[in-house]
């Protein structure tokens, strides 16, 4: 796998590791928003801001002060962070309500071709439904992170149907990169090649865990500039495997926090250990 994760510049500041805008997360999910956020903050995204139901700005403010609250039942105030934003994560805990689909309609119809937009959850199970917004996301730098039910909505592959020639056929058809998340992920590229995840295992497997990750591959994309952006989305994805796996040794499950804990330390640890070599 190529270097991602890189010593930062001396000459920097926060504007120059990405302004990250999560959207999601209403009166029943908001840890999935926050925890998107959180992950976002703690792999290294220069400034996050998120735009929530109102009821989890107090949460949001204390687990996570490093993050702006935006409402997000306020258009002019949604519509301006979109603009403000150069990588968006929508769909953690949006849920699939009228509220939620307007939401994600504007949204994507505000977004522009410059922007990395990340589509997870509820989102895509929205957005299988409407092919105005699936047009749309063909013509930006777009990473669905499904799980496979939400796969199966958004291909139409049912679960005991998808194999590697099926997923790539409908990937190419979106024009987007699919992170396809199960046990040993698949992530299919825009350029019809793939890659295949070989660590991370079922002690991943608690509720909010993609929620995390969809924080980590922004904050990525927001810091790690390569040509190829793509080779940043495999390696968010991979830290966040590995380093579930890295947890694994000692606890019999890992938990989303714990990955976001310590992503700090994997992402120091990382870059030491490539240096001197
Ligand atoms: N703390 C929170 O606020 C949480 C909020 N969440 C949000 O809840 C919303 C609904 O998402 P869910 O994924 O829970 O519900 P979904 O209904 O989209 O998917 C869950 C269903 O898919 C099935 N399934 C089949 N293969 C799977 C696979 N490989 N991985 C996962 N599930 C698979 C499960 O058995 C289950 O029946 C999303 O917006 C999500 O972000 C969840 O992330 C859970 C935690
Ligand atoms: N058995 C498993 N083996 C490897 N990874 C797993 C396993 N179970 C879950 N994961 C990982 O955990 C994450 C779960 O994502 P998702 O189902 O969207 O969770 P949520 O929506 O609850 O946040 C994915 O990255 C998935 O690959
Ligand atoms: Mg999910």
């Amino acid at each position: 796998m190529k270097q991602v994760i890189l010593p930062r510049p001396f000459k920097s500041h926060k504007g120059n590791f990405g302004r990250v805008l999560t959207i999601g997360g209403n009166e029943n999910y908001g840890g999935a928003i926050l925890m998107s956020s959180s992950a976002a903050v703690h792999a290294g995204a220069g400034l996050v801001s998120c735009a929530t139901d109102t009821k989890n700005l107090t949460a949001l403010h204390s687990i996570v002060p490093e993050a702006m609250f935006i409402n997000y039942q306020n258009d002019v105030e949604l519509v301006n962070a979109v603009d403000a934003a150069n990588v968006l994560v929508i769909g953690p805990g949006l849920g699939t309500d009228a509220t939620a689909l307007k939401i994600l309609q504007k949204v994507i119809s505000n977004t522009n071709t410059k922007q990395f937009i990340i589509v997870d959850g509820s989102a895509i199970t929205l957005a299988a439904q409407e092919p105005a917004l699936l047009e749309i996301l063909a013509t930006r730098k777009t990473i669905y992170t499904p799980h496979q039910m939400e796969w199966q909505r958004l291909s139409g592959i049912e679960i005991s149907k998808q194999n590697n020639i099926k997923n790539a056929l409908k990937q190419q058809e979106l024009e987007a990169t699919v992170v396809l998340k199960k046990y040993h992920t698949t992530i299919y590229h825009t350029d019809g090649s793939a890659s295949q995840l070989e660590v991370g295992g079922p002690y991943m497997s608690t509720g909010g865990m993609g929620d995390t990750l969809t924080g980590i591959i922004a904050a990525f994309l927001g810091q790690f500039h390569f040509k190829n952006y793509e080779h940043v989305v495999d390696a968010a994805v991979y830290a966040h495997s590995a380093l579930g796996q890295e947890l694994a040794a000692s606890k019999y499950v890992v938990l989303p926090t714990d990955i976001i804990n310590h992503l700090q330390h994997f992402m120091s640890n990382y870059v030491q250990s490539t240096i001197q070599k």
